[in-house]
Protein backbone atom coordinates (compact mmCIF):
# COMPACT_ATOMS: atom_id res chain seq x y z
CA UNK A 1 0.00 0.00 0.00
CA UNK A 2 1.27 3.21 -1.04
CA UNK A 3 2.32 5.18 2.38
CA UNK A 4 0.40 8.25 3.30
CA UNK A 5 2.80 10.59 4.14
CA UNK A 6 6.25 9.83 2.47
CA UNK A 7 9.34 12.27 3.67
CA UNK A 8 12.14 12.20 1.54
CA UNK A 9 15.78 13.72 1.98
CA UNK A 10 14.35 16.32 4.39
CA UNK A 11 17.18 18.59 5.72
CA UNK A 12 16.21 22.03 7.43
CA UNK A 13 18.51 25.07 8.34
CA UNK A 14 17.11 27.74 10.18
CA UNK A 15 17.86 31.36 9.72
CA UNK A 16 20.09 31.17 12.62
CA UNK A 17 22.64 28.64 10.79
CA UNK A 18 21.19 25.86 13.12
CA UNK A 19 20.78 22.80 11.27
CA UNK A 20 17.77 21.19 13.15
CA UNK A 21 16.80 18.31 10.96
CA UNK A 22 19.38 16.36 8.52
CA UNK A 23 18.35 14.23 5.37
CA UNK A 24 15.04 12.61 7.06
CA UNK A 25 13.69 9.93 5.28
CA UNK A 26 10.60 8.15 6.96
CA UNK A 27 7.33 6.78 5.29
CA UNK A 28 3.78 6.75 7.49
CA UNK A 29 1.56 3.55 6.94
CA UNK A 30 -2.14 4.45 6.51
CA UNK A 31 -4.28 3.81 9.65
CA UNK A 32 -1.26 3.15 12.10
CA UNK A 33 -0.31 5.39 15.19
CA UNK A 34 3.18 6.48 14.64
CA UNK A 35 5.01 7.38 17.74
CA UNK A 36 7.59 9.64 17.17
CA UNK A 37 10.20 9.85 20.30
CA UNK A 38 13.10 11.98 20.97
CA UNK A 39 14.58 14.43 23.54
CA UNK A 40 14.44 18.00 23.70
CA UNK A 41 15.28 19.84 20.47
CA UNK A 42 15.81 16.87 18.40
CA UNK A 43 13.41 17.85 15.81
CA UNK A 44 10.48 16.53 16.21
CA UNK A 45 8.15 19.83 16.11
CA UNK A 46 10.24 20.96 13.06
CA UNK A 47 9.64 17.80 11.43
CA UNK A 48 6.08 17.86 12.03
CA UNK A 49 5.79 21.69 11.06
CA UNK A 50 7.56 20.77 7.95
CA UNK A 51 4.62 18.03 7.09
CA UNK A 52 2.08 20.65 8.06
CA UNK A 53 3.49 23.59 5.69
CA UNK A 54 4.19 25.67 8.84
CA UNK A 55 7.94 25.42 8.40
CA UNK A 56 9.90 25.66 5.04
CA UNK A 57 12.30 22.91 4.06
CA UNK A 58 15.47 23.63 3.58
CA UNK A 59 15.60 20.64 1.04
CA UNK A 60 14.32 16.99 0.39
CA UNK A 61 10.16 16.20 -0.58
CA UNK A 62 7.08 15.63 1.66
CA UNK A 63 4.05 14.13 0.05
CA UNK A 64 0.46 13.60 1.58
CA UNK A 65 -1.32 11.15 0.25
CA UNK A 66 0.77 11.51 -3.05
CA UNK A 67 0.03 15.77 -2.77
CA UNK A 68 3.30 17.82 -2.78
CA UNK A 69 3.39 19.64 -0.05
CA UNK A 70 5.49 22.34 -1.74
CA UNK A 71 2.99 22.53 -5.24
CA UNK A 72 0.08 20.88 -4.16
CA UNK A 73 0.07 22.48 -0.68
CA UNK A 74 -3.94 23.08 -0.02
CA UNK A 75 -4.88 19.13 -1.29
CA UNK A 76 -1.98 18.09 0.80
CA UNK A 77 -2.80 20.33 3.83
CA UNK A 78 -6.58 19.60 4.04
CA UNK A 79 -5.57 15.99 4.43
CA UNK A 80 -3.83 16.73 7.83
CA UNK A 81 -5.09 17.80 11.28
CA UNK A 82 -2.82 19.45 13.81
CA UNK A 83 -3.38 19.37 17.21
CA UNK A 84 -0.33 22.01 18.30
CA UNK A 85 1.64 21.57 21.74
CA UNK A 86 0.11 25.03 23.22
CA UNK A 87 -3.30 25.95 23.51
CA UNK A 88 -4.30 27.96 20.70
CA UNK A 89 -7.78 28.37 21.11
CA UNK A 90 -10.42 31.61 20.83
CA UNK A 91 -11.10 31.92 24.58
CA UNK A 92 -14.48 34.21 24.10
CA UNK A 93 -15.45 31.68 21.59
CA UNK A 94 -17.75 29.10 22.26
CA UNK A 95 -16.96 25.53 21.71
CA UNK A 96 -19.30 24.67 18.75
CA UNK A 97 -18.20 27.94 17.29
CA UNK A 98 -14.70 27.08 17.40
CA UNK A 99 -14.74 23.63 15.24
CA UNK A 100 -17.30 25.14 12.82
CA UNK A 101 -15.13 28.42 12.45
CA UNK A 102 -12.17 25.67 11.83
CA UNK A 103 -13.82 24.11 9.25
CA UNK A 104 -14.63 26.92 7.02
CA UNK A 105 -11.15 27.97 7.54
CA UNK A 106 -10.31 24.62 5.29
CA UNK A 107 -13.09 26.05 2.64
CA UNK A 108 -15.64 22.88 3.71
CA UNK A 109 -19.05 23.88 3.96
CA UNK A 110 -20.76 24.02 7.27
CA UNK A 111 -21.95 20.92 9.10
CA UNK A 112 -23.49 20.87 11.96
CA UNK A 113 -24.42 16.80 12.30
CA UNK A 114 -20.45 16.38 11.63
CA UNK A 115 -19.52 19.19 14.29
CA UNK A 116 -22.18 17.36 16.87
CA UNK A 117 -20.64 14.16 15.83
CA UNK A 118 -17.23 15.05 16.79
CA UNK A 119 -18.11 16.64 19.90
CA UNK A 120 -19.70 13.48 21.09
CA UNK A 121 -17.28 11.51 20.34
CA UNK A 122 -15.18 13.90 22.23
CA UNK A 123 -17.71 14.11 25.22
CA UNK A 124 -17.43 17.76 24.65
CA UNK A 125 -21.50 18.32 23.77
CA UNK A 126 -22.71 19.42 26.72
CA UNK A 127 -20.10 22.27 26.43
CA UNK A 128 -20.98 23.00 22.99
CA UNK A 129 -22.31 26.15 24.16
CA UNK A 130 -19.72 27.27 26.79
CA UNK A 131 -17.16 29.74 26.16
CA UNK A 132 -13.65 28.06 26.11
CA UNK A 133 -12.25 30.34 29.25
CA UNK A 134 -14.77 28.51 31.36
CA UNK A 135 -13.48 25.12 30.17
CA UNK A 136 -10.51 22.86 32.06
CA UNK A 137 -7.58 22.29 30.33
CA UNK A 138 -8.28 19.08 29.93
CA UNK A 139 -11.09 20.01 28.01
CA UNK A 140 -9.66 22.59 26.18
CA UNK A 141 -7.19 19.81 25.06
CA UNK A 142 -10.04 18.23 23.05
CA UNK A 143 -11.42 21.19 22.06
CA UNK A 144 -7.77 21.48 20.02
CA UNK A 145 -8.57 18.12 18.89
CA UNK A 146 -11.86 18.86 17.25
CA UNK A 147 -10.92 21.68 16.11
CA UNK A 148 -8.29 19.82 14.27
CA UNK A 149 -10.68 17.15 13.03
CA UNK A 150 -13.53 19.74 12.27
CA UNK A 151 -12.32 19.75 8.41
CA UNK A 152 -12.53 15.64 8.32
CA UNK A 153 -8.94 15.19 8.31
CA UNK A 154 -7.25 11.46 7.18
CA UNK A 155 -4.03 12.25 9.35
CA UNK A 156 -4.30 13.85 12.70
CA UNK A 157 -0.74 14.85 13.89
CA UNK A 158 -0.56 14.80 17.95
CA UNK A 159 2.25 17.19 19.06
CA UNK A 160 2.88 16.15 23.04
CA UNK A 161 -0.61 15.07 23.44
CA UNK A 162 -0.62 14.62 26.95
CA UNK A 163 2.25 17.42 28.36
CA UNK A 164 1.18 18.49 31.86
CA UNK A 165 -2.03 16.52 32.05
CA UNK A 166 -2.78 14.03 34.73
CA UNK A 167 -2.74 10.29 35.07
CA UNK A 168 -6.88 9.59 34.69
CA UNK A 169 -6.70 12.24 31.85
CA UNK A 170 -3.92 10.92 30.08
CA UNK A 171 -5.64 7.57 29.84
CA UNK A 172 -8.41 8.77 28.60
CA UNK A 173 -6.47 10.94 25.97
CA UNK A 174 -4.73 7.46 24.80
CA UNK A 175 -8.68 5.90 24.39
CA UNK A 176 -9.50 8.67 22.37
CA UNK A 177 -6.83 8.66 20.12
CA UNK A 178 -7.60 4.25 19.67
CA UNK A 179 -10.86 5.67 18.98
CA UNK A 180 -9.75 7.74 15.74
CA UNK A 181 -7.38 5.38 14.71
CA UNK A 182 -10.32 2.30 15.06
CA UNK A 183 -12.64 5.43 12.59
CA UNK A 184 -9.74 5.17 10.10
CA UNK A 185 -7.24 7.97 10.97
CA UNK A 186 -4.22 8.11 10.84
CA UNK A 187 -2.06 9.30 14.28
CA UNK A 188 1.44 10.58 14.19
CA UNK A 189 2.05 11.37 18.07
CA UNK A 190 5.34 13.30 19.47
CA UNK A 191 5.76 12.33 23.50
CA UNK A 192 8.38 12.58 26.60
CA UNK A 193 6.12 9.66 27.79
CA UNK A 194 7.49 6.57 26.50
CA UNK A 195 4.93 5.24 28.52
CA UNK A 196 2.77 6.41 26.15
CA UNK A 197 4.52 5.36 22.86
CA UNK A 198 4.65 2.01 24.86
CA UNK A 199 0.86 1.54 25.06
CA UNK A 200 -0.29 3.39 22.32
CA UNK A 201 2.01 2.83 18.93
CA UNK A 202 1.82 0.72 16.11
CA UNK A 203 5.92 1.81 15.01
CA UNK A 204 8.33 4.13 16.71
CA UNK A 205 10.76 6.17 15.06
CA UNK A 206 13.75 7.56 17.27
CA UNK A 207 14.92 11.00 16.57
CA UNK A 208 18.05 12.60 17.91
CA UNK A 209 19.75 15.54 16.70
CA UNK A 210 17.88 15.57 13.88
CA UNK A 211 18.52 12.60 12.84
CA UNK A 212 16.10 9.44 12.51
CA UNK A 213 18.19 6.83 14.07
CA UNK A 214 15.37 3.82 14.26
CA UNK A 215 11.83 3.33 12.84
CA UNK A 216 10.52 0.01 13.69
CA UNK A 217 7.50 -1.72 15.00
CA UNK A 218 6.69 -1.45 18.36
CA UNK A 219 6.62 -5.29 19.58
CA UNK A 220 9.55 -5.72 17.21
CA UNK A 221 11.83 -3.33 18.69
CA UNK A 222 10.95 -4.45 22.39
CA UNK A 223 12.11 -7.84 21.03
CA UNK A 224 14.89 -7.16 19.33
CA UNK A 225 16.98 -4.93 22.32
CA UNK A 226 14.80 -5.61 24.85
CA UNK A 227 16.83 -7.31 27.63
CA UNK A 228 15.05 -9.69 30.42
CA UNK A 229 16.58 -9.84 33.42
CA UNK A 230 16.12 -13.43 35.77
CA UNK A 231 16.15 -13.42 39.36
CA UNK A 232 16.74 -16.05 41.41
CA UNK A 233 15.84 -15.83 45.41
CA UNK A 234 17.64 -17.90 47.18
CA UNK A 235 17.53 -20.12 50.08
CA UNK A 236 20.93 -19.71 51.90
CA UNK A 237 22.68 -16.07 51.26
CA UNK A 238 26.00 -16.21 48.83
CA UNK A 239 29.23 -14.70 49.60
CA UNK A 240 30.21 -15.04 45.56
CA UNK A 241 28.91 -16.48 42.42
CA UNK A 242 30.38 -19.53 42.62
CA UNK A 243 32.98 -19.99 39.58
CA UNK A 244 31.05 -22.93 38.10
CA UNK A 245 28.88 -20.24 37.05
CA UNK A 246 31.00 -18.17 35.23
CA UNK A 247 29.85 -18.12 32.20
CA UNK A 248 26.35 -16.64 32.91
CA UNK A 249 28.08 -13.55 34.71
CA UNK A 250 25.74 -13.32 37.54
CA UNK A 251 25.53 -10.66 40.03
CA UNK A 252 25.01 -11.23 43.41
CA UNK A 253 22.34 -9.19 45.31
CA UNK A 254 20.35 -8.37 48.21
CA UNK A 255 22.97 -9.29 50.85
CA UNK A 256 23.77 -12.18 48.73
CA UNK A 257 20.19 -13.44 48.54
CA UNK A 258 19.43 -13.17 45.04
CA UNK A 259 21.36 -13.79 41.63
CA UNK A 260 20.39 -11.95 38.89
CA UNK A 261 21.16 -13.33 35.09
CA UNK A 262 20.42 -10.89 32.24
CA UNK A 263 20.25 -11.63 29.07
CA UNK A 264 18.74 -11.05 25.25
CA UNK A 265 17.16 -12.42 22.18
CA UNK A 266 20.48 -12.04 20.49
CA UNK A 267 22.50 -13.20 23.78
CA UNK A 268 24.96 -15.99 23.21
CA UNK A 269 25.01 -15.97 26.69
CA UNK A 270 23.39 -19.92 27.49
CA UNK A 271 19.83 -20.09 27.71
CA UNK A 272 17.76 -20.38 31.60
CA UNK A 273 17.21 -23.52 31.16
CA UNK A 274 20.98 -24.47 31.80
CA UNK A 275 21.26 -21.91 34.19
CA UNK A 276 18.71 -23.79 36.30
CA UNK A 277 20.69 -26.99 35.76
CA UNK A 278 23.83 -25.41 36.40
CA UNK A 279 22.59 -23.74 40.07
CA UNK A 280 21.76 -27.36 40.84
CA UNK A 281 24.93 -28.94 39.64
CA UNK A 282 26.52 -26.11 41.89
CA UNK A 283 24.66 -27.05 44.57
CA UNK A 284 22.60 -23.44 44.37
CA UNK A 285 18.84 -23.85 45.70
CA UNK A 286 16.50 -21.39 44.81
CA UNK A 287 13.02 -20.85 46.36
CA UNK A 288 11.62 -18.41 44.02
CA UNK A 289 12.35 -16.88 40.21
CA UNK A 290 10.95 -13.91 38.67
CA UNK A 291 11.46 -12.28 35.46
CA UNK A 292 11.50 -8.32 34.20
CA UNK A 293 11.74 -7.33 30.54
CA UNK A 294 13.37 -4.16 29.94
CA UNK A 295 10.74 -1.25 28.66
CA UNK A 296 10.39 0.89 25.70
CA UNK A 297 12.43 3.49 28.21
CA UNK A 298 15.24 1.63 29.00
CA UNK A 299 15.42 1.06 25.04
CA UNK A 300 14.96 4.56 24.19
CA UNK A 301 17.22 5.97 26.88
CA UNK A 302 19.93 3.36 25.56
CA UNK A 303 19.56 4.22 21.70
CA UNK A 304 20.05 8.44 22.42
CA UNK A 305 23.14 7.37 24.65
CA UNK A 306 24.97 5.45 21.72
CA UNK A 307 24.14 8.50 19.43
CA UNK A 308 27.15 10.35 18.99
N1 LIG B 1 12.75 29.27 14.46
C1 LIG B 1 13.87 28.70 14.87
N2 LIG B 1 15.06 29.30 14.67
C2 LIG B 1 16.22 28.73 15.06
N3 LIG B 1 16.30 27.54 15.68
C3 LIG B 1 15.16 26.88 15.92
C4 LIG B 1 13.89 27.43 15.54
N4 LIG B 1 12.93 26.54 15.89
C5 LIG B 1 13.57 25.52 16.48
N5 LIG B 1 14.90 25.70 16.50
C6 LIG B 1 15.92 24.79 17.04
O1 LIG B 1 15.84 23.56 16.35
C7 LIG B 1 16.01 22.46 17.25
C8 LIG B 1 14.85 21.51 17.15
O2 LIG B 1 13.69 22.11 17.71
P1 LIG B 1 12.31 21.37 17.75
O3 LIG B 1 11.32 22.30 18.38
O4 LIG B 1 11.99 20.84 16.42
O5 LIG B 1 12.63 20.17 18.73
P2 LIG B 1 11.67 19.17 19.46
O6 LIG B 1 12.24 17.82 19.23
O7 LIG B 1 10.27 19.40 19.03
O8 LIG B 1 11.86 19.59 20.96
P3 LIG B 1 10.82 19.69 22.15
O9 LIG B 1 10.57 18.30 22.56
O10 LIG B 1 11.58 20.47 23.16
O11 LIG B 1 9.62 20.40 21.62
C9 LIG B 1 16.20 23.07 18.63
O12 LIG B 1 17.58 23.12 18.90
C10 LIG B 1 15.65 24.47 18.49
O13 LIG B 1 16.30 25.36 19.34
Amino acid sequence: MQPIISIAGVSKTYATGFTALKDINLEIRRGEIFALLGPNGAGKTTLISIVCGIVNRSSGTVTVDGHDIGSDYRAARSLIGLVPQELTVETFETVKNVLAFSRGLFGKKSDPALVEKVLKDLSLWDKRDSKIITLSGGMKRRVMIGKALAHEPQILFLDEPTAGVDVELRKDMWALVRGLRDAGVTIILTTHYIEEAEEMADRVGVINKGEIVLVEEKTELMRKLGRKQLIVQLREPLKAVPEALGAYRLELSGDGNALTYTYDNQAERPGVASLLRDLESAGVAFRDIDTEASSLEEIFVNLVRKTP
